[in-house]
């Protein structure tokens, strides 16, 4: 029967979308796997599989690089088959997205199977997504991130919060449902404002204690329920540092998965020039302060290890490029560098 909804709909898609994007095509492909089970379950066996287990992700070291290997269909089946296990098992796993051909890529955790049996087998290992977001090829970090967060979603939603009830995740794993309530609950992100303040000439940056040593990042904060980003970005200044924003300007996002799913909103905001002294809330950072244009410049090119010096201090340096504020402080720099002197 599946098959058949296959030629269908490729042959109704051809024709009602034959003047369509790539793009277009893509993403309603992606929304028919989302909302018909019977079209993702055929779909699936001609899909590829990125490993998890116990949310770290599979990768495999070729040189100096690490890859994030997909495995097809009949690979999938061939470790199951190995760790004894049925096929069942594939249906455990959430779409994350489609190359341009129509081929459906998904993440599946086989953390109740004998990990080093697959690593064997596959050649490689199941690393902590905090290593393996910043050794992978930058294009893949994206991916990574919200295949990892999507299974971690469904791992702490097997329960209806309303009934008690065990929830049931579609196929494609876009949703779960509480067949005794009939409610629906779809995965969640924090929407979080990261703000890089100036004041024209100086940008504000800031530490945690729990942030590496040395590091500093834009200041930033999650959004309160009922809040628009213009209200979160003026009450975050005003908590962490004591200071009234007077403009500001969107940037990008992003979405971040530590230490769940974030969707950082990133801005650019401006401070009066003369209402710039800094009141810290402790109980937040560890430190706030303003950076010159050439301290950023000799922070941009540090990182964790060439921060420590002889004497055991650390100098400044910066979130990596996988983090939203890295294209913050870059932003500003450009922004500096192109004033009319
Ligand atoms: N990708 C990037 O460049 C950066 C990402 N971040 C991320 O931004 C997020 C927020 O940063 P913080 O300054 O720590 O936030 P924050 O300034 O709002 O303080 C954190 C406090 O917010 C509350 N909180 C925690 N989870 C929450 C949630 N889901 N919804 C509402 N309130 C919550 C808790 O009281 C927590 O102590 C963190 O997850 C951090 O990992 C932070 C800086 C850079
Ligand atoms: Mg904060």
């Amino acid at each position: 029967m599946a098959a058949i909804y296959q030629a269908v709909y490729r042959r109704a898609s051809s024709l009602f979308c034959r003047f369509h994007s790539t793009y277009v095509k893509k993403m309603r492909y992606l929304n028919t796997l989302k909302e018909d089970d019977d079209f993702c379950r055929q779909a699936q066996t001609s899909g590829t599989f990125y490993l998890f287990h116990n949310l770290s992700p599979f990768l495999q070291k070729v040189g100096k690089k690490y890859l994030l290997p997909q495995l097809s269909a009949a690979e999938m089946k061939r470790i199951l088959e190995k760790l004894k296990e049925t096929e069942q098992w594939m249906e455990k796993s959430v779409l994350i997205g489609c190359s341009d051909e129509h081929v459906p890529h998904f993440a599946l955790d086989l953390g109740a199977l004998e990990k080093s049996v697959i690593e064997s087998e596959l050649q490689g290992s199941f690393t902590d997504l905090r290593k393996a977001l910043f050794v992978v090829d930058v294009k893949d970090s994206p991916l990574l991130a919200s295949a990892q967060a999507l299974l971690q979603w469904h791992e702490s939603h097997q329960y209806c919060s309303k009934t008690g009830q065990p929830t049931q995740k579609n196929l494609a794993g876009s949703k779960r449902v509480c067949h005794a309530s009939g409610i629906t609950y779809y995965p969640q992100m924090s929407p979080v404002v990261i703000t890089l303040v100036s004041d024209g000439s100086r940008c504000l940056l800031t530490r945690q204690s729990s942030f590496p040593q040395g590091m500093y990042t834009a200041l930033s904060g999650f959004c309160d329920l009922g809040e628009s980003v213009e209200e979160a970005l003026r009450r975050e200044v005003a908590e962490e540092v004591g200071l009234e924003v007077e403009s500001f300007q969107y940037s990008a996002s992003q979405h971040w998965p530590f230490p769940s799913s974030c969707l950082m909103i990133a801005c650019h905001a401006l401070v009066g020039g003369q209402q710039t002294e800094i009141s810290m809330n402790s109980l937040e950072l560890e430190e706030a302060r303003w950076f010159g244009l050439e301290e950023v410049l000799e922070g941009l090119k540090r990182d964790h290890t060439s921060s420590k010096q002889d004497d055991g201090s650390f100098l400044p340096w910066f979130p990596p490029k996988q983090a939203i504020a890295h294209k913050l402080i870059n932003e500003w720099v450009k922004q500096q560098t192109s004033r009319p002197t």
